[in-house]
């Protein structure tokens, strides 16, 4: 039997930092990996750094809604080319969407008949956010709910602000007290290899109704022409500013003028932007830029307009700085 482990925590909380982590210890190497993603544009592939064959992207959608069969689905087809002998893994992690509800694919995983021939649950993990975690999970019914089914509660970005911890640690502990609780940074290969080993089985949940507590949506920009480097944090500030609370999680692969070979990695999770970081290279042939938005009652064409504006007057700007330059005399 292959243990899977599901990998939940709600937007931006902190999965793929911590997967990326994992798969690069030697106690995680032969793991494959399923990610599901929101939005119609999947970027969590590109930003775990590990063997591309054994990475499956579901995308288009929560795989809570349409778990049964997509899940039941991906799996055989992973087991399938493991017998063909083209793929090698030991167990399967599971990242879930940001507003993934555990409960159908836990279900999924203890009674779907094609899941039980070759595989069984080895547990739940479930990344908080200490910096957003206190207003997430009083917001939002997935959150409580991914923390509520947890076997082990990993609580990310104390780094940011250490005076969170016991905050959401009595929170968390008014949820699920059952949970082990351990910082994510100082979860490492041997932490989540005991987990597995251990057989823990999170308890199966009874299905319940609503999935989702809102109606959440994505947009998605996507710009062939690099955008100059200013674009970026006038874009973020922007949308900041005119959506507020309405947008929990931004995150983009971002072509820079000023820096073409290495793509920017933007991540924005409430009200908290990231420090922008750089890939070393392109992870694939596709330069374009992709910027994912998700959160409710966002106007669809609205971050497009706002970041067309912004670069046409970046755009103008730079080049009446030009004209001035070239209009001043020279001295001598
Ligand atoms: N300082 C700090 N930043 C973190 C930590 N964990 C994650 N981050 C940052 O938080 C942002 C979001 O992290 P991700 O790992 O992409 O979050 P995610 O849960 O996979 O996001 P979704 O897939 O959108 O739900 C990134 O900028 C990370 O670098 C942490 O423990 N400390």
């Amino acid at each position: 039997m292959t243990p899977i482990t599901l990998l939940t925590g709600f937007l931006g909380s902190g999965k793929t930092t911590l997967l990326s982590r994992l798969l690069k210890s030697n106690d995680f190497r032969d793991t494959a990996v399923i990610i599901n993603e929101f939005g119609d544009v999947s970027l969590d592939h590109d930003l775990v750094d590990s063997a591309d064959e054994t990475i499956v992207t579901l995308s288009n959608g929560c795989l809570c809604c349409q778990v049964s069969s997509d899940l039941a689905s991906t799996l055989s087809e992973l087991n399938r080319r493991r017998s063909a002998g083209e793929i090698t893994f030991k167990r399967v992690m599971i990242e879930t969407s940001g507003l993934a509800d555990p409960v159908p694919l836990l279900h999924a995983l203890g009674t779907d008949h094609v899941i039980a021939m070759d595989f069984t649950l080895a547990g739940v993990v479930t990344v908080v956010d200490a910096v957003a975690g206190k207003m997430t999970l009083e917001r939002y019914g997935e959150a409580r709910r991914q923390v509520a089914l947890a076997d082990v509660l990993l609580m990310s970005k104390v780094d940011l602000e250490e005076a969170r911890r016991e905050e959401t640690t009595e929170i968390l502990a008014t949820i699920n007290p059952a949970a082990t609780v351990a910082d994510a940074c100082h979860w490492d290969g041997s932490a989540a290899s005991a987990l597995i080993a251990s057989g823990v089985k999170a308890t199966m949940p009874r299905m319940f109704g609503r999935r989702h507590s809102q109606r959440f949506s994505t947009v998605t920009l996507l710009r062939e022409r690099p955008l100059p480097a200013l674009a970026v944090p006038l874009l973020l500030e922007g949308l900041a500013a005119h959506l507020g609370d309405r947008l929990l999680r931004l995150k983009g692969l971002i072509a820079l003028e000023e820096i073409a070979d290495r793509p920017m990695v933007v991540h924005a999770v409430q009200h908290m932007v990231h420090k922008p970081e750089w890939l070393d290279a392109w992870p694939s042939p596709d330069r374009r830029s992709r910027i994912v938005l998700i959160g409710h009652d966002i106007l669809p064409d609205w971050p497009g307009l706002l970041l067309d504006a912004i670069e046409d007057e970046v755009r103008d700007a730079a080049a009446a700085s030009i004209d001035r330059k070239a209009a001043y005399p020279k001295a001598g």
